[in-house]
């Protein structure tokens, strides 16, 4: 499959796998080329400002709506929609807790695809007001066959830790692997297929609005995620017919799924500015202290979700990448902290600066709104006492965060002592902390690290 792509974040785009399958100056000709139905698939009201005005036209070989009516599909799922903690589907629960889990298992046994093998970790709100978000890991073993899905709930940001992830999608094909993202807007249909096999990796919901990329105020017209790095699909379809496929959507949390004869593939030419894309972390522009102190991790925010409060996100999404740490008299990894946002790590490679041990690929830590955390103590002494050379870090890692304004309530997945057999949910977590010591000393103004070089 070669894989061909546009570039620029949130351009307006005109794609055909047909030469002039797209209609000249207008949307919905009376007759569109090679006897194609014209679509419009809306990502925001019709009558959103312009600036945020997100529609695409497709051109397809059949309209989306001739399938079967949706059922409810009765499988069991560990996805969750509602997070309203007592609400009586939810089942959630509130934590202020710190919490780890060991990387999440990926399926040994049986074929999991990747809508199989979604658990809902944590959550705010629901689907059916469009407030909220959801965090969910996919772990899964097998490629989906003959079938598709859309997340009628929101947008889906796909951060892949192992495996490529070979997505089909209406508008054409993305090749997204690990230390690559990728975002799949509310309705658009995709089928991801392993080319790699067992894969993994973390997933951040957005019940409203969609993913932007941030102001960079004083920082100037550069830096961070540069727009033209931002990938979207050329236009591919498919031809065929006779063969049933399903597809299952994502609707207020709970799965349904339709049967049609053809494959939902079939969009021979689209147009506009609503369109999954792909985006490669190794191209974003790290910027950060060249003198001192450790800067808030809002430096590294890679896309934004935005709330009406101005500068208060719904979501971030913050990577901590490679860098030059050169920060003189200073403590360099993060520092202690309570946040009025809620904080989801996880990491795709290597390790992360706050944590000696425990925090590993695959796994992840959600730290909850105002609930201290930080440095491991191995991380403390040694960040204390460690010269203060310019060092290139973890050139190899990768860790970021889902920060979200919200409280998060915990899915009964994510709390399962006994998931992996009770190895995965990190039960000692808090001890990494639980050795700190007091190095007070009122006789000693000077501190106590001159006399630990
Ligand atoms: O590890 C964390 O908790 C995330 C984080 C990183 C950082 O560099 C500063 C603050 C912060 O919350
Ligand atoms: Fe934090």
């Amino acid at each position: 499959m070669p894989y061909k792509y546009l570039s620029g974040f949130g351009n307006d785009f005109a794609t055909e796998a047909l030469p002039n399958a797209l209609p000249e100056g207008q949307n919905s000709p009376q007759k569109v080329a090679y006897g194609l139905y014209a679509e419009q698939l809306s990502g925001t009201a019709f009558t959103a400002p312009r600036a945020d005005n997100q529609r695409s036209w497709l051109y397809r070989i059949r309209p989306s709506v001739c399938h079967t009516p949706y059922s409810p599909v009765t499988a069991a799922s560990d996805i969750v929609g509602s997070f309203g903690v007592g609400s009586k589907d939810s089942h959630c629960v509130s934590t202020p807790n710190q919490l780890r889990w060991s990387p999440f298992e990926i399926p040994e046994t049986g074929k999991v695809d990747f809508v199989a093998g979604l658990h809902t970790l944590a959550g705010s709100g629901d689907p059916s007001t469009r407030t909220g978000i959801a965090i969910h890991i996919y772990a899964a073993n097998a490629s989906m066959e003959n079938s598709a899905f859309y997340n009628s709930d929101g947008d889906f940001l796909i951060v892949t830790q192992q495996g490529r992830l070979d997505i089909q999608t209406e508008m054409g094909h993305l090749l997204v692997e690990p230390n690559e993202i990728c975002v799949i807007p509310r309705g658009i249909r995709f089928s991801v297929k392993l080319p790699d096999g067992p894969t993994r990796g973390y997933i951040l919901e957005v019940f409203d609005r969609h993913f932007e990329l941030p102001d960079l105020g004083p920082i100037g017209a550069n830096g961070l995620a540069a727009p033209r790095d931002f990938l979207y699909p050329v236009a591919a379809y498919e031809d065929v017919d006779g063969t049933s496929y399903k597809i299952t959507t994502k609707y207020q949390g709970r799965l349904f799924s339709v049967s049609q004869g053809h494959s939902p593939f079939d969009v021979v030419a689209w147009h506009g500015n609503y369109a999954p894309y792909k985006y490669d972390l190794r191209k974003f522009c790290t910027i950060n202290t060249v003198s001192f102190d450790h800067i808030d991790p809002s430096i590294f925010t890679v896309l934004t979700v935005k709330t009406s409060v101005p500068g208060v996100a719904l979501a971030d999404f913050v990577i901590f990448p490679p860098r030059w740490m050169v920060a003189e008299n200073t403590f360099r990894p993060p520092y202690y902290h309570r946040n009025c946002m809620s904080e989801f790590m996880g990491l795709v490679s290597g390790a992360y600066d706050a944590k000696a041990k425990g925090f590993l690929p695959g796994g992840g830590s959600l730290h909850s709104m105002m609930s201290p955390h930080g440095p491991d103590r191995t991380t403390f002494e040694k960040a204390s006492v460690d010269a203060l050379a310019p060092i290139k870090l973890r050139p190899d890692g990768l860790a970021f965060m889902f920060e979200t304004s919200h409280m998060l309530s915990l899915a009964p997945w994510a709390l399962d002592k006994n998931l992996a057999g009770g190895r995965v949910l990190q039960d000692d977590y808090y001890t990494c902390w639980q050795g700190l010591e007091k190095h007070f000393d009122p006789t000693k103004p000077e501190g106590v690290w001159a006399d630990k070089k």
